[in-house]
């Protein structure tokens, strides 16, 4: 199979790689061996489907893969899409995993005495800066971001700011670190994403689609 005619699929690394296994073998994707072996190093990979490879990158690199091209599809949360607004991506389908949702959270003890409508500039800890600025710009809120990749949870007992913006699921997180939610900024949930000049040039792009839907459906019934 002459490489320019191959697909690549980029999948995120990590918690949604695990929830979406399934999937992929509702779509008849299977992946080679190394791909389920966590010592191997290998980055790409093949599969039964001959023009179907798959990379494995971080999950905010998904977005940039598919944007740029280098890949076609991809799975990656709207958490991400949000970030980084690319025009270049289209998000035909929601997969339903990967569910949770971005929150503006504070140290408990200072909820009580703090009235977010009174916030002219909050400096926040964050993993998206740019949904975080979009979110208190929408009301005339200046933030000032400080980009953590993880572990935010840490920064307000800290000192490093007082407000954090991250991902809320279960909430043990927050409380573990004595947080509370005081936004809810948006929902989260995993997405298939296209590259859009792909998508009008490749044909197998849309059966894809519609394969995914199939296995969403077959895994949600
Ligand atoms: N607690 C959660 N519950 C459900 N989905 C989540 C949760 N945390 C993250 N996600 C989703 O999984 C995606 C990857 O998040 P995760 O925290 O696993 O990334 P990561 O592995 O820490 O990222 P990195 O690629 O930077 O190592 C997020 O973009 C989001 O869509
Ligand atoms: O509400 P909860 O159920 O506690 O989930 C929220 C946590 O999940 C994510 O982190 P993850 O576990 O992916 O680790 P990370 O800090 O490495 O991103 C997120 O960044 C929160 O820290």
């Amino acid at each position: 199979m002459p490489v320019a005619d191959r697909l690549v699929l980029a999948l995120p690394k990590g918690r949604i790689l695990k929830e979406l296994r399934p999937l992929l073998t509702l779509a008849g994707i299977v992946p080679e061996p190394a791909f389920d072996d966590d010592k191997s190093r290998l980055l790409h990979f093949a599969t039964n489907i001959p023009n179907l490879s798959i990379i494995r990158v971080r999950s905010f690199d998904v977005a940039t893969f598919v944007a740029f091209g280098a890949a076609h599809l991809g799975v990656a949360g709207n958490d991400v899409l949000m970030e980084f607004d690319y025009p270049e991506i289209y998000s035909p389908l929601d997969l339903g995993i990967g569910k949770c949702h971005l929150a503006v959270a504070e140290p408990a003890e200072m909820i009580a005495s703090d009235d977010p409508s009174r916030w002219s500039h909050v400096r926040v800890a964050t993993k998206y800066p740019e949904v975080t600025k979009r979110h208190f710009a929408a009301r005339g809120v200046q933030a000032e971001c400080v980009k953590l990749n993880g572990a935010m949870e840490l920064a307000p007992t800290l000192g490093l700011c007082r407000l954090i913006v991250d991902l809320v699921s279960t909430g043990s997180t927050l409380k573990a670190n004595g947080l509370e939610q005081v936004e809810h900024i948006a929902n989260v949930s995993s997405r298939l994403i296209v590259n859009r000049a792909a998508f009008k040039t490749r044909p197998e792009i849309a059966q894809w689609i519609d394969t995914f839907r199939e296995a969403v459906n077959a895994h949600q019934a």
